[in-house]
């Protein structure tokens, strides 16, 4: 599937530490709004965008909502990667990680960028997400030495099959109101561990992203808000070899998404 009118769209994105993601799940809702502004787009339309975890498929809904093929989720541990004893499978699921001196019950996915999700200690009750102290917690898993290219956590409470509560500490940006990569490893995570059903309502402190990991082609869709709250033009002292840079600028400066 090509770009709108034979261009071609790469997105890359910086977290606030100054490091490069392979993917932005919230990012690319805004990109995907951002581009349907830029081309005067009508109606429901999709296209292909480039990124660090291969291409991706955004597409307008009629609604306004952006849904997105966020492709496969990877689960061999050394791709994700961790370095967690991996099961019979490769995989990291419901594994064990020693933080410490707390054994955490967690799952690893990576959807271009890695991803740890644990929905509580071993042996522990449900957890309940606003009590948790994340910015106490949330380094060291970030910076768990099994977790050779760091991580992203989400913490989870399960409310139903179908509908789950996430909060997450971000590598290379602490904790944020949302993370669209983030709420996709969740229902992946909660499948393979048996908390959900593969459509769920994903509550971030920003609002709700609904996940879907489809059975038939074992791709991940996010659908969730994108909207522009604002219009503004920045002139930045350039060189000519700059103006690639000065586009993503204006873009993040312009679009914001609802949370
Ligand atoms: N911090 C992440 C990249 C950003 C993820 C984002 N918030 C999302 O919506 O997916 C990383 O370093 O992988």
């Amino acid at each position: 599937m090509p770009g709108i009118n034979g261009t071609d769209y790469t997105m890359r994105i910086f977290n606030s530490d100054g490091s490069e993601p392979e993917m932005c799940g919230n990012g690319v809702r805004c990109f995907a709004r951002f581009i349907a502004e830029l081309e005067n787009l009508q109606g429901k339309q999709s296209f292909t965008v480039h990124t660090g975890a291969g291409l991706i498929v955004p597409e307008i809904q009629d609604d306004g909502q952006v849904k997105v093929d966020m492709g496969e989720p990877i689960l061999k541990a050394s791709d994700v990667p961790t370095r967690l004893p991996a099961n019979k499978d490769q995989s990291a699921v419901k594994s064990e990680l020693n933080v410490d001196g707390i054994t955490w019950n967690v799952t690893c996915v990576s959807m271009g960028n890695p991803h740890c999700v644990t929905f509580g200690t071993k042996g522990g009750e449900n957890l309940q997400v606003d009590e948790l102290n994340l910015a106490e917690i949330g380094p060291k898993f970030e910076h768990h030495e099994v977790f050779p290219a760091r991580t992203n956590t989400e913490f989870v409470q399960v409310f139903s099959p179908s509908h789950v509560k996430m909060r997450v500490w971000e590598r290379g940006a602490g904790a944020t109101l949302a993370c669209g990569t983030g709420a996709c490893a969740v229902v992946v995570a909660a499948v393979l561990e048996g908390h959900a059903g593969r459509n769920c309502t994903v509550d971030l402190p920003g609002g709700p992203l609904q996940i879907e990991w489809r059975e038939q082609d074992n791709h991940v869709y996010m659908t969730g808000p994108a909207e522009v709250i604002h219009h503004k033009v920045v002139k930045v002292q350039a060189r000519k070899e700059d103006v690639e840079i000065l586009g993503c600028l204006a873009f993040s400066l312009s679009v914001h998404i609802s949370d």
